[in-house]
């Protein structure tokens, strides 16, 4: 679904990304970890299309996205939940989902599935965004992205800044939103969590890969010697 090849992304002249390849299939979940300032970021904003490849290709689908605006890739299925839990806080839980649906492709996601995914958005569904918890809230952003029924979901660091507890929560409906068969490449610093929900794993250091696997054959010290450059496979 998802294949990048050797891809480059530069600011300005500073490059943050080298050469990176990846493959996604349909219905599978990619982890793509690394330190503060890897560069995992800007790989989902070449996907979304904020930012633009200097060099290789981004294929959805196999077609190459180059040149193709962000709004259009949300039209053919690409939506990003991007860093930092960006919802309308005036807005209702039910109306920020129902703004992610204004544009709505046909598929699994609809006001009852996203409750079924998030049970603690159902109870909360009258609630605007500024009486939700910061947990409330990234919940609700990801709500909102899979009303518009992407095939592939992109997610910014959820775990973020909640607690661990609240994390759990969210990740719980990892495994639903794979089940209706959205495909998922999601960034994230917990280390258990990513494994735990992943079927590959990519870790990025300085825009570069050096660890690239199926998530059941690597443990956490393999992550962590990527992380700090230490063992590349
Ligand atoms: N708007 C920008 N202009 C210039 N350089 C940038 C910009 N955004 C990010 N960078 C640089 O690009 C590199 C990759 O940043 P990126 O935000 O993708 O990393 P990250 O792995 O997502 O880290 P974090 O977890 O801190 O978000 C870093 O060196 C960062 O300083």
């Amino acid at each position: 679904m998802l294949d990048l090849e050797s891809v480059d992304v530069h600011y300005g002249d500073f490059q943050a990304i080298h050469g990176i390849s990846l493959t996604l299939d349909e219905g599978e979940t990619l982890a793509m970890m690394g330190a503060n300032g890897a560069g995992k970021s800007t790989l989902l904003k070449a996907v979304s299309g904020l930012l633009g490849a200097s060099a290789g290709a981004v294929r959805f689908g196999g077609h190459d996205l180059a040149g193709t605006a962000p709004h259009e890739r949300v039209a053919a299925g690409i939506s990003l939940v991007p860093e930092g839990r960006r919802i309308f806080k005036s807005l209702t839980v039910e109306e920020n989902l129902q703004v992610g649906g204004y544009s709505r492709r046909p598929g699994p996601w609809n006001l009852t599935s996203v409750f079924e995914a998030f049970p603690l958005l159902a109870e909360r569904r009258g609630r605007i965004g500024t009486h939700l918890s910061g947990g409330e809230q990234q919940a609700t952003a990801i709500g909102r992205a899979l009303m518009a029924n992407p095939r592939l979901l992109l997610l910014d660091e959820v775990s973020l800044g909640l607690a661990p507890v609240v994390v759990k929560d969210i990740y719980q409906a990892l495994p639903v939103i794979s089940s209706r068969g959205t495909t998922v490449l999601l960034v994230e610093q917990d280390v258990s969590q990513a494994l735990a929900v992943a079927d590959h794993v990519q870790c990025l250091l300085e825009g570069r890969t050096v660890l690239e696997a199926p998530a059941a054959t690597v443990t956490r010290d393999d992550v962590a010697a990527a992380y700090f450059g230490l063992e590349a496979r």
